[in-house]
C-alpha cells in the first residue's frame, strides 16, 4: 500500500457457512461492494487471506481465480448486465462453463428460465423484458454452473418495491432449493430484513467510519468451509 492510501476495510477474521444466507448492510462507501470483489477474486487484498470453497484465493494467480469464479461463484449485480443483443436463453448460455450438446443446454437453460417464472421467454431479448424479469434472467445466468456460492450486490437497487420483493423471494428460495451460500450487499432493508443472518459491515470491519473516504481494502479473510466444487 503507498503512502496515501487509507484502508478500506480491515477484517482479522469472518467466517461464512456453507449453506448460509447472509445479508451485509452499511453505509455508502463502507466497503460492501469492495467485499464481494475481495471474495470473488476481482480485487486483491493487500494482505491476508480469502478462503471460498476451500479454495485459497490469495495462493492462485489471477487465470485461475478466474476459472475458480466461473465454475464456482456467481453474481449477481444491481442492473443486470445482460448482453442486449443477445436473448434471454443466450444470454444464460454464454455462460455455461460445461460442455455438452446444444440440444442439451438448451434444455437446462429453459428449465431454470421456467424455474424462474420466464417459460416461454427464452427468445426474448432484454429490452423486451421488464426490469425484474430481466434481473430473473441475470440470476439464472449467475447459477447456471450450480456454484456453492452466489454473492449479490444491490440485487433489487433498480426495481420498484414490488418486484424488488419478488426478486428478494426469488433468491433466497433458490438458495434454499439448491443449497448454495448466498450473500447480499444492500441498502434494501426488507431485502437484509428476510435474512437468516443479518449484519452491518462495520461489525467486523475495524477500519473506523471516519476513514472510509479514501481508497484500497488492506485485508480481508473470508472462508466458506466444506462446500464441494
Ligand atoms: N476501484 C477502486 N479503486 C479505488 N478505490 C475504490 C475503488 N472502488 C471503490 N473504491 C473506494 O472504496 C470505498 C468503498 O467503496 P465500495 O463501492 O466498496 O462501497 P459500498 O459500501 O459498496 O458503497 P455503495 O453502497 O455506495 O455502493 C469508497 O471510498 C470508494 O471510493
Amino acid at each position: 500500500m503507498d503512502g496515501r492510501a487509507v484502508p478500506i476495510l480491515d477484517i482479522p477474521h469472518w467466517k461464512v457457512e456453507k449453506g448460509e444466507r447472509v445479508a451485509i448492510t452499511g453505509p455508502s462507501g463502507s466497503g460492501k461492494s469492495t467485499l464481494l470483489h475481495l471474495i470473488s477474486g476481482i480485487m486483491n487484498a493487500d494482505s491476508g487471506g480469502i478462503v471460498v470453497a476451500g479454495q485459497p484465493l490469495h495462493q492462485i494467480n489471477e487465470a485461475k481465480r478466474d476459472a475458480f469464479r466461473a465454475s464456482a461463484i456467481g453474481y449477481v449485480l444491481q442492473d443486470f448486465h445482460l448482453i442486449p443483443s443477445l436473448t434471454a436463453r443466450q444470454n444464460v448460455e454464454i455462460a455455461m462453463t460445461s460442455r455438452l450438446p446444444k440440444k442439451e443446454r438448451r434444455r437446462i437453460v429453459d428449465g431454470w428460465l421456467e424455474e424462474v417464472g420466464l417459460g416461454g421467454r427464452g427468445q426474448h431479448l432484454p429490452a423486451q423484458l421488464s426490469r425484474g424479469q430481466q434481473q430473473r434472467v441475470a440470476i439464472v445466468r449467475a447459477m447456471v454452473n450450480h456454484p456453492p456460492l452466489l454473492l449479490a450486490d444491490e440485487p433489487t437497487g433498480s426495481l420498484d418495491w414490488e418486484t424488488a420483493d419478488e426478486i428478494s423471494s426469488l433468491l433466497l428460495g433458490l438458495s434454499v432449493t439448491h443449497g448454495y451460500t448466498l450473500i447480499v450487499v444492500t441498502h434494501d432493508l426488507n431485502l437484509a430484513g428476510r435474512f437468516p443472518r443479518c449484519l452491518s459491515i462495520e461489525e467486523f470491519n475495524e477500519v473506523r467510519r471516519e476513514t472510509l473516504p479514501k481508497q484500497r481494502a488492506s485485508f480481508a479473510s473470508v472462508q466458506q468451509e466444506g462446500a464441494s466444487l
